[in-house]
């Protein structure tokens, strides 16, 4: 093996990059240098972020470089110093510094998408998810429970059966923490996201939405769940929801948040918010229009009409109709069709993943950085040498 490990401290500096960091853990960096192909892959982690980067590098004798990295829209500097190749297949980098260049106030909201854990309202409203922490912890009840399997999948179990599955306050808590967890599940490939008991969630527990029925609490509730779907989506993670029973209201929003749906029959997605004097609050809308279109998203909006699986079908907001209606058998079955994506290396699946995201999310110039980056992090890698040796062909 030619790359070489490495790994050190980062020292950050710029009062812009001292602001829009995480300041409560350090800044460090780790990644390989291929000696063949001059390439650098770095992974700098910063407080909850982790940023790839990756860089051609042109060295001979001794070099200082000065290498500009754009990385998913945020211009980062990342300076080698003192990167010394000898003839002797030794490499040594003393130094390593970098600055974020820009200010990050959009940048880092839309474009992150290797984010960890930071609210993706953070750098713009300055919101703190701690002011609403505490009221939420007043409005206890159920569980998101997190299972995960030794073959990558995880199922993320919305528990609350005795009010079908409802958001207490403490579940949103929950929620976002399980969330968090599967951020830093690095072998993970599949998640099914499902409601305990045979239904899928009916949405905010209205006990706690009457308890905090006033604009301020109803904002900071809309943010800290928006920040917790938009975080459960870019997961790199293939996500399916599995809809047994009813998604209604926030339900109905949290499918949205997942790569696919699968419904069983006699289940219906429902975005009720209409009925309730309001509009989708959670994200929804904003997902769904992009997963059915604009004159779609209208027409089951403007209805709050039942989605069943047939329907759901034609317009595309589902992708399959399960056979089984019992909970053992739709999960098996859930199961049997998430493998169909997530076969073969979690590197790989996580990547694909990335770069999809990416795609939607990003400008089509910011993507293309991002699918560089992504891209340089597998040419050569265990699984692309693997199958560069067992000489597959495709037909
Ligand atoms: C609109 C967006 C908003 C947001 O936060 O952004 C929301 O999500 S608000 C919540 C929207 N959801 C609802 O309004 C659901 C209202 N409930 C129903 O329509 C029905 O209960 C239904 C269809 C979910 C289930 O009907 P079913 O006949 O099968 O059962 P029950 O009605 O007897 O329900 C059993 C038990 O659960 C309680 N329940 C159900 N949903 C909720 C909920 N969202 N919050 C609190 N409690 C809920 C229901 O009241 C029953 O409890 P009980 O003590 O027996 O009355």
């Amino acid at each position: 093996m030619d790359d070489k490990s490495l790994s050190g401290d980062l020292q950050l500096f710029s009062a812009e990059s001292v602001a829009a960091v995480p300041q409560e853990s350090g800044t460090s960096f780790r990644g390989t240098f291929d000696q063949r192909l001059c390439f650098f892959r770095v992974t700098v982690v910063c407080g909850r972020l982790e940023l790839l980067l990756s860089a051609n590098i042109s060295i001979g004798k001794e070099s200082s470089t000065n290498e500009r990295l754009d990385c998913e829209g945020i211009a980062l500097k990342l300076y080698f110093y003192r990167v010394r190749y000898f003839v002797r297949k030794k490499c040594q980098v003393q130094m390593a510094m970098f600055c974020i260049h820009k200010c990050l106030k959009c940048g880092l909201r839309n474009q992150t998408l290797k984010q960890r854990g930071l609210s993706v309202y953070t750098s713009v409203y300055r919101v703190n998810e701690d002011d609403i922490k505490e009221k939420l912890q007043q409005h206890p009840g159920g569980s998101i429970d997190l299972q995960k399997d030794q073959n990558g999948i995880a199922n993320l179990i919305i528990n609350n059966p005795e009010r079908k599955n409802a958001f207490s306050g403490t579940m949103m808590l929950d929620f976002r923490d399980r969330v968090e967890e599967l951020e830093h599940w690095t072998n993970g490939k599949g998640l099914i996201v499902r409601g305990a008991e045979n239904t899928f969630c009916s949405g905010s527990d209205l006990r706690a939405v009457k308890a905090m029925s006033n604009p301020e609490d109803g904002l900071r509730i809309c943010m800290f769940m928006q920040n917790t779907l938009t975080r459960l989506l870019r997961l790199p993670l293939i996500s399916v929801a599995l809809v047994q029973g009813k998604a209604l209201g926030g339900g109905a929003e949290l499918t949205t948040a997942c790569d696919f749906r699968l419904m069983t029959s006699g289940s219906e997605i429902r975005f009720v918010h209409k009925h309730m004097g309001l509009v989708p609050g959670w994200g929804g809308a904003t997902r769904l229009i992009k997963l059915i279109g604009y004159r779609n998203a209208l027409k089951l909006l403007s209805s709050a009409q039942h989605v069943n699986p047939a329907t759901g079908l034609k317009i595309g907001l589902v992708d399959e109709i399960l056979s089984s209606t019992d909970e053992g058998s739709c999960l098996e079955e859930a199961e049997n069709w998430l493998n169909q994506y997530t076969g073969g290396s979690s590197q790989v699946i996580r990547a694909i993943k990335n770069v999809v995201v990416s795609g939607r999310e990003l400008s089509q110039e910011e993507s293309l950085k991002n699918e560089k980056s992504i891209f340089g992090t597998l040419w050569g890698s265990h699984a692309n040498l693997k199958a560069l040796d067992q000489n597959i062909k495709h037909n």
